[in-house]
């Protein structure tokens, strides 16, 4: 039985919610996978870092109190030494999962780029280092012959981006658009029904919702990213962040809501990229109030929705989580699933390669 050994960088909420999965699930998700998931090295900026090539007691870590550090176990220090660490740890895996800077995409993207130059394969669900440097770690992994995945970049666990990747052969696409955070249809959801901006964005914190730094939910800057990677993986066209045009939610009043609610309409932050005639794309972050009738009015809390506007089929539209721990967890699983197939796909075909090489049936 195959071992996959993983190494998270980032010890947050959706890198836990993996743990806890395979730490609590791991005799059926071994049997039904095929192979089985082993972590052997963690860092975090709170709990430092811990390298055990035998296997981490996922139970006794994620147990440990938040201020605590990893510092008193074995192959552990207080330091999360993060080069050191995905550059000489005995991972096949990297898990990225730190926080997402909608700058420069940085210290994530480094992490990325080393994982892949020591030989490992990467999955993340940071934004940063997919919106602002996919193809040149996409082109690094391919020169490796290694896998760069980031399913979880966008609709966390919703498999939207495989979706418009392998499930819409022969069409094209022209537009897509919809409703691509969690955290603030979530807050619009709550303000509807009277709660303050500041008291449904905590809540959306307490439920894991949110981006370390919440205005990146309320003002735009997530979305503007993910539909950044939208253009760039469904239209095939790479726009600037400062070309997409970004306003918020935070603009929208109690009067705005009331005034939304009594004419039937709700507000919705749509994200959206539309090719233009000359080849290139228009993309947009904005508040829209929408009739009831709309596809996108009725989707609600952290749940999602993207639109594909295509030749053949119209409009197709997939909805599913856009943010939670253990949805966006899924996400990672899913890509260490797409990473098994294509290294089974890759064995597949060196033995092939080598059986016509020598001639000889093995
Ligand atoms: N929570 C969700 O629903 C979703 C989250 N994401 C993305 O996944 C990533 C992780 O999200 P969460 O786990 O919710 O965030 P979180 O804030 O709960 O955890 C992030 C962890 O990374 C650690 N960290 C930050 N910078 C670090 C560094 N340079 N080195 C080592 N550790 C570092 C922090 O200490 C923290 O424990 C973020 O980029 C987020 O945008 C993507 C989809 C959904
Ligand atoms: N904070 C984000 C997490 C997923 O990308 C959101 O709320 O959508």
């Amino acid at each position: 039985m195959r071992t996959y050994d993983l190494a998270l960088i980032g010890f947050g909420g959706v890198s836990r919610a993996l743990a806890e999965l395979i730490s609590s699930d791991a005799e059926r998700l071994t049997r039904q996978l095929g192979f089985s998931l082993r972590v052997v090295a963690i860092t975090d900026l709170a709990f430092g870092s811990l390298v055990q090539p035998d296997g981490i007691d996922l139970a006794a870590v994620l147990a440990m109190p938040r201020g605590a550090d990893f510092s008193a176990l074995p192959g552990g220090s207080a330091d999360p030494r993060n080069h050191d660490v995905i550059q000489d740890c005995p991972a096949d895996i990297v898990v990225e999962a730190t926080f997402t800077n909608p700058v420069d995409g940085q210290p994530a993207a480094s992490h990325v780029r080393w994982a892949l130059e020591s030989g490992k394969h990467v999955t993340t669900t940071n934004k940063g280092p997919v919106a602002l440097h996919a193809r040149a770690l996409t082109a690094l992994a391919e020169e490796r012959g290694l896998s760069f995945e980031f399913e979880g970049a966008v609709l966390s666990g919703t498999p939207i981006l495989r979706f418009a990747q392998q499930m819409l052969p022969g069409l094209t696409t022209t537009s897509v658009e919809g409703i691509l955070n969690g955290t603030s249809n979530y807050v619009l959801g709550r303000r509807e029904a009277g709660a303050t901006l500041e008291a449904a964005i905590r809540e959306a914190q307490e439920l894991g919702y949110a981006e370390a730094d919440p205005t990146a939910d309320i003002e735009g800057s997530d979305v503007r990213l993910k539909v950044a990677i939208l253009a760039q993986q469904v239209l095939g066209v790479d726009v600037s962040l400062a070309s997409i045009d970004t306003q918020g939610i935070s603009g929208i009043s109690d009067a705005d809501i009331r005034e939304a609610s009594e004419q039937g309409l709700r507000w919705k932050l749509i994200g959206s990229a539309t090719r233009t005639d000359d080849g290139g794309v228009t993309a947009a972050v904005r508040p829209v109030a929408l009739g009831e009738e709309h596809p996108l009015a009725g989707i609600a809390g952290a749940t999602n929705a993207v639109t594909f506007t295509t030749n053949l089929l119209g409009q197709v539209t997939v909805s599913g989580p856009g943010a939670g721990r253990v949805e966006t967890a899924y996400a990672l699983l899913s890509d260490i699933i797409a990473i098994d197939a294509a290294t089974r796909t890759s064995e597949r075909a060196a033995a092939a390669e080598l059986v016509d090489l020598v001639g000889v049936t093995l």
